[in-house]
């Protein structure tokens, strides 16, 4: 084999690609009629998704009122409301694929893009549901796509109990389902573990936030 058909097989298995959902997505059900979906490495080419994400996206840094006390959001944002353009058509077809395989399950499309950026592991997220709209009342989906270096995923009954852990970052599919959003919540725990990168890209049902 010549170096250069070598390489521009490299090349290749580099590119950027959706692959199948089907029988690849492992559910588990949690308790309270919640459930998750695993698909690890549903994304090839997912680092070079990160280092375009990473540069073109118009990333904001949020402050929140927290008590007395004006603080930094720890992590950049962006949000794609449902007729805003994706930042990489990849993005358009991750989301077509996802109404293929849970159109009829969900009932309604995935609309909006929500991503965040954690630089390192000082960014993070607090446990939460996203229970800003429908998902405080109803049954509803939230399907994140991971690209760059993993974060951990931690996801507990709300009221208490154990936490369970999904280490997610270069290509990997995690959805929420049932009533995951009002009976469970879930949170990127802060790391003094060497971090690199992380972004998450949330898709979501119209008034789902
Ligand atoms: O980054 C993630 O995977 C989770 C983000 C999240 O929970 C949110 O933005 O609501
Ligand atoms: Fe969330």
């Amino acid at each position: 084999m010549t170096a250069a058909f070598q390489a521009s097989l490299l090349a290749l298995d580099e590119e950027l690609a959706i692959g199948p959902l089907g029988d690849t997505v492992r559910r588990t059900h949690l308790a309270h009629g919640a459930w998750i979906d695993l698909r690890p490495g549903w994304l090839a080419g997912a680092d070079e998704l990160y280092e375009r994400l990473a540069e073109t996206v118009p990333w904001h840094a949020e402050r929140r009122h927290m008590y007395d006390r004006v603080v930094d959001v720890p992590r950049l944002l962006k949000f794609y409301d449902e007729h805003e353009t994706l930042p990489h058509p990849v993005l358009d077809e991750a989301r077509r694929a996802l109404d293929l395989h849970y159109g009829d399950e969900l009932g309604e499309p995935f609309r909006t893009a929500g991503l965040c950026f954690y630089r390192d592991g000082r960014d993070s997220v607090a446990w939460h549901g996203d229970t800003i709209g429908r998902g405080s009342t109803e049954d509803t989906m939230v399907a994140i796509l991971s690209v760059g270096d993993p974060r951990s995923l931690l996801l507990r009954p709300r009221g208490g109990g154990s936490s369970i852990r999904h280490d997610l970052g270069h290509g990997d599919l995690i959805v929420m389902g049932g009533s995951c959003q009002r009976t469970w919540e879930h949170a990127i725990p802060k790391t003094s573990r060497p971090a690199g990168p992380r972004i998450s890209i949330q898709f979501r049902p119209r008034g789902v936030r």
